[in-house]
């Protein structure tokens, strides 16, 4: 099915890997919420539920999605799903970058971590990461489905989604 208008991508469940080889999950919980799991790359490992950021259409069938996180990155995604690909720009600040074991956790129970890092550490320069990422899972889950995102990434979750062994409905 083509996806042309906001209230179609609202519910959204992707999974795309970057150009750079790094795989994100990523649940567009409702109209300023987002979840997501990292399964490889820089921070791989790390998950994060009920971020809020701006969501918006474009045109037809092509979707932004913006926010700043408690870290400090900030990150543009645009989604094209009909096309089964995005582009994402992630601002890394120079502390992440350098411990980026510090962000890898389930970043909801870290919340003062994140803010007390970002303080102690150096933001600038910042290291902007811009991609390009092929989307190989893509379902609509529903608004506000918390089964989605609820558990730490480990290795064969990404093809155990695609492949339907897991599911959440
Ligand atoms: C830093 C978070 C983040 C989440 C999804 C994505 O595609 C890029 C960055």
């Amino acid at each position: 099915m083509q996806v042309k208008d906001l209230d179609q991508f609202l519910g959204s469940h992707f999974i795309y890997t970057y150009a750079n080889g790094w795989e994100y999950e990523f649940y567009v919980k409702n109209e300023n919420t987002v979840d997501y799991r990292i399964h490889s790359g820089m921070v791989g490992g790390r998950w994060v539920r009920d971020q809020k950021a701006d969501i918006v259409k474009l045109t037809d069938g092509v979707f932004k999605v913006t926010w700043t996180e408690p870290t400090g990155t900030d990150v543009a995604l645009d989604f094209m799903p009909n096309e089964k690909r995005l582009h994402g720009v992630i601002f890394f600040p120079k502390w992440v970058h350098e411990h980026p074991e510090i962000t890898v956790r389930y970043q909801n129970d870290f919340i003062p971590l994140m803010e007390e890092s970002r303080e102690k550490y150096e933001t600038y320069p910042k290291y902007v990461v811009p991609e390009f990422a092929d989307i190989t899972f893509m379902k609509n889950e529903g608004i506000n489905n918390e089964k989605v995102i609820s558990e730490a990434p480990y290795p064969s979750l990404a093809e155990d989604i695609r492949t339907g062994k897991k599911s959440f409905s």
